[in-house]
């Protein structure tokens, strides 16, 4: 449902990615693991379509009008608002006429006590939940999330979790870059193992613990040295 052929990007001269190729089919999960700086949340937003390669080509096949959910690092929600008002305001910008949808995601992640709180006034978790509330609240055929978890803690992080996995099983498809191994287990995705800006493999969690990537950095040889011990 969504290619990427030979993606370049550069910026100010700088290649932040080279050759990025691969397919994503519907109800996917996905991970682009890596180290800081290898290229990953430049690469979500071509996924999302906010960046455009400098060549190559990001090809979407998708239904609705609006398939995607774009979840960004830094939290996109407005002040002022009260979160009830929130989640409707986005409902309707997105015209989501489901509100069994909406009713559903506020009990998975357990939005009822917040409702009426200020969003600004509330921890940086729970804003985390909203901000992942807002990204889906269309039901997009795909979902992109750059750091979602970043900052909740446990029990937030399995509310947001459950809900994923339940949305995936539907047939969601889901990319989501995350340095939080636990989620990575969690979630058991393909991994997209990025590195200086090049996609060096394409792999899953039982297959990475067999094979070397001697090919990479220091950093991602030591990154996943140590996630892989645990
Ligand atoms: N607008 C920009 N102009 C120039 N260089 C940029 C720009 N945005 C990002 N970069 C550089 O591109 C490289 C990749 O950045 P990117 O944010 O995609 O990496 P990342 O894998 O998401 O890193 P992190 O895990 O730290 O979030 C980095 O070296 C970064 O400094």
């Amino acid at each position: 449902m969504l290619t990427l052929k030979e993606v370049d990007y550069r910026k100010n001269r700088k290649t932040l990615l080279s050759n990025v190729s691969g397919t994503i089919e519907q109800g996917d999960c996905i991970t682009l693991f890596g180290p800081n700086g290898a290229g990953k949340s430049t690469l979500i937003k071509i996924m999302a379509g906010l960046s455009r390669p400098t060549s190559g080509q990001r090809i979407l096949e998708a239904k609705a009008k609006n398939p995607i959910g774009y979840v960004p690092q830094q939290i996109a929600i407005m002040e002022g608002l009260i979160v009830r008002d929130q989640l409707t305001y986005y409902q309707k910008l997105t015209k989501q006429k489901s509100s069994e949808f909406v009713d559903e995601m506020i009990q998975y992640l357990g939005l009822q006590n917040i409702l009426g709180k200020r969003v600004e006034r509330l921890s940086g978790g729970m804003k985390r939940k909203v901000n992942l509330a807002v990204g889906l609240i269309h039901q997009p055929e795909i979902l992109l999330l750059d750091e979602a978890f970043v900052g909740v803690d446990l029990a937030a992080k399995y509310d947001m979790l459950a809900w994923l996995k339940r949305l995936n099983s539907q047939g969601m498809t889901i990319v989501f870059i995350t340095h939080d191994w636990d989620v990575v287990h969690h979630l058991d995705p393909i991994l997209w193992i990025l590195d200086e800006g090049r996609l060096l493999a394409k792999t899953d969690l039982l297959s990475l613990s067999r094979q070397s990537l001697t090919n990479g950095s220091r950093s991602l040889q030591k990154m996943l040295d140590v996630n892989l011990q645990r």
